[in-house]
């Protein structure tokens, strides 16, 4: 079954196109990386997969989530509370509630599905509470609910942020760079959990990433973008560094993650091997 597919997708931000003719389908149960060079349009098109963004308006593109529309025709399908739960959004900021403790901000997690007037007045049953627990013991944090988010490494935040997409129970879960803030240990501790709920819980997975390395690593298919337009998509181990050479040529040294006295080749391939 297709967890999201998306058709002829356009997106421009004044005279600037973002996103050009973007078509594809992730099937459920994917762990999918999404790559490219800084603005290459990553992050709008995740945004456009939970409508927090509408494609630019014509016939024939598309977004469909968990065979439900999210957009047509750029125009956002009002998105039933029921289809917003069913996706989980991670973000490289966390956004969890700083002065809350960790417990709550993953019962947060149970706001969608729970009648209005208890989600109003904050009231979370036994069993809530048990899954929240349950999900912190998953991500390996159960030591730490009830300290306040603030209080967190960027690891333990973004393990915090994992626990309550488990606790929404959402089936696809996009995560926008999730690691970039983190040290190499927290993020390879993120990655495994991202990987492990792929492949235990079967479910789909989105993650974009600007360490190639990482991406090989933990996930089996790749959809590149270059100045907004699809440039690959297909196995990871398709991504060869002669694609991958191309994919970043106008790229900054940062990106390649190389120093100044190295050319970017070497350094790309040397993040890569
Ligand atoms: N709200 C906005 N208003 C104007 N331009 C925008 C907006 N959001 C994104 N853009 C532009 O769209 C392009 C794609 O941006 P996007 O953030 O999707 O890229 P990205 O690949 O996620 O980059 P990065 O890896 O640096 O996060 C960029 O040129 C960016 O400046």
């Amino acid at each position: 079954m297709t967890a999201i597919s998306v058709e002829r997708l356009d997106k421009s931000f004044g005279n600037h196109a973002a996103l050009r003719d973007i078509g594809f389908e992730i099937a459920k149960g994917e762990m999918v990386t999404l790559i490219g060079p800084s603005g290459s349009g990553k992050s709008t098109l995740l945004r456009l997969f939970i409508g927090l963004t509408a494609a630019d308006r014509q016939s024939h593109s598309h977004v469909r989530v968990l065979a439900r529309d999210v957009q047509r025709q750029g125009r956002l399908v009002g998105a039933r509370r029921e289809q917003r739960r069913r996706t989980g959004y991670i973000f490289q900021q966390f956004n969890l509630v700083s002065r809350l403790s960790v417990m709550t901000n993953v019962l947060i997690g149970h706001l969608g599905a729970m009648p209005r007037w208890r989600a109003l007045a904050g009231r979370f049953t036994r069993r809530e509470y048990d899954a929240a627990r349950r999900a912190l013991a998953r991500v390996g944090i159960e030591d730490l609910a009830e300290q306040r988010a603030n209080t967190l490494s960027g690891g333990q935040m973004q393990r915090v942020a994992i626990a309550r997409a488990l606790v929404q129970d959402a089936e696809v879960i996009l995560a926008d760079e999730p690691i970039s803030s983190l040290d190499p240990r927290s993020a390879r501790e993120v990655m495994e959990i991202l990987e492990r709920i792929n492949r235990e819980d079967g479910r789909t997975v989105v993650v974009t990433l600007h360490q190639v390395d990482v991406a090989r690593r933990y996930c089996r298919r790749a959809i590149a973008l270059k100045k907004g337009r699809l440039y690959y998509d297909g196995p990871i181990s398709g991504l060869t560094d002669t694609r991958l050479q191309v994919l970043y040529e106008d790229a900054g040294l940062d990106e390649l993650g190389v120093h100044e006295d190295q050319p970017p080749t070497t350094g790309l391939l040397h993040a890569v091997g």
